[in-house]
């Protein structure tokens, strides 16, 4: 997958971007250095994306959502196809465990992230070029924000991630290990479960030393859930849910989204082209975001 991102991003910018993801909130292909918003200030970000659906890759070589750069068509059924099976694989093993921990009906995270549903389900790869010398040295390559969907599974090669635990305000590094991924909780899961599992904030910042001389690259696959599914905590299923939502306003988990809604309204309002001021960054924001902060 590394090697598909370095031919991809290495053809013509103008080719590129017919492949770009638009403004309307979908993210299914190409995004240009610069096209997000890393804070209410409008400040640009600095790494290039290529998004790849979930729904067009184990659909090949029917397209579902839409096309490729033909670098990316020619690698579909003996690169992508493999990874996203393994990435589904795995993270269905992840919902397994929380769907039993949860004390849900079996299989119903599962069904929620159906794997022949349409969903924003997709693989990433990520490539940000070095910053050289100190002056950019403290802008965000990718702004802070929690992810919208259930699940990511994430590769990364040099430093740069940080994250805001749970109940703490300061970021904290996490390191890449070796032959380790690095799994995040979304927006989705959070909400499902009642805000038993946490969607934690985190950013990329410019890989810390030495490592800031090199490019950074990362490879994602995040499961979002089903398009149509309803955003809600599952406190009909399960009394562990139930009573965790309890202690949070009742608003809290009803957000009154499909998924789809919910992760098309984060990605349309970080473009910079839809941006109208700091308002656009707050309608961005997920449940991270909390409207009474400053
Ligand atoms: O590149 C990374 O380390 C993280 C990327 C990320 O947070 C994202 O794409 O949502
Ligand atoms: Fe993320």
């Amino acid at each position: 997958m590394f090697s598909l991102g370095t031919e991809t991003f290495s053809l013509p910018l103008e080719e590129k971007l017919k492949y770009e993801q638009g403004d309307s909130g979908r993210s299914f292909g190409y995004k240009k250095i610069g096209g997000n918003a890393v804070d209410a200030s409008g400040l640009s970000d600095a790494s290039e994306f290529m998004n790849i659906a979930k729904d067009d890759v184990l659909a090949f070589p029917r397209v579902v959502h839409r096309d490729y750069p033909s670098t990316v068509t020619a690698a579909m059924a003996s690169v992508v196809r493999p990874f996203v099976c393994k990435s589904l694989e795995v993270n269905n093993t992840f919902l397994r465990v929380f769907n039993h921990q949860l004390g849900l009906p079996e299989t119903s995270l599962e069904g929620l992230h159906a794997r022949d549903q349409q969903s924003c389900s997709e693989a990433r790869l990520i490539k940000a070029p070095p910053i050289p010398g100190k002056a950019l040295a403290d802008r965000p390559i990718i702004g802070a924000h929690s992810d919208f969907g259930s699940l990511t599974f994430l590769h990364n090669i040099l430093g740069g991630l940080q994250v805001i635990l749970p109940g703490e305000t300061e970021w904290k590094y996490v390191k890449p290990i070796p032959g380790h991924a690095i799994c995040n909780i979304g927006d989705s899961l959070s909400v499902f479960s009642g805000g038993i599992l946490k969607s934690a904030v985190h950013q990329v910042v410019p890989p810390p030393g030495e490592q800031g001389e090199h490019e950074r690259w990362s490879l994602v696959f995040f499961t979002r859930p089903n398009n149509t599914q309803v955003l809600h905590a599952l406190v009909e299923d399960s009394p562990t849910i139930a009573e965790s939502v309890k202690q949070y306003p009742v608003e809290k988990f009803n957000t009154g989204s499909t998924a789809i809604e919910w992760f098309y309204r984060r990605i349309k309002y970080q473009r910079l082209n839809n941006r109208v001021g700091p308002e656009s960054w707050a309608a961005s924001r997920g449940t991270e975001h909390d409207p009474d902060a400053k």
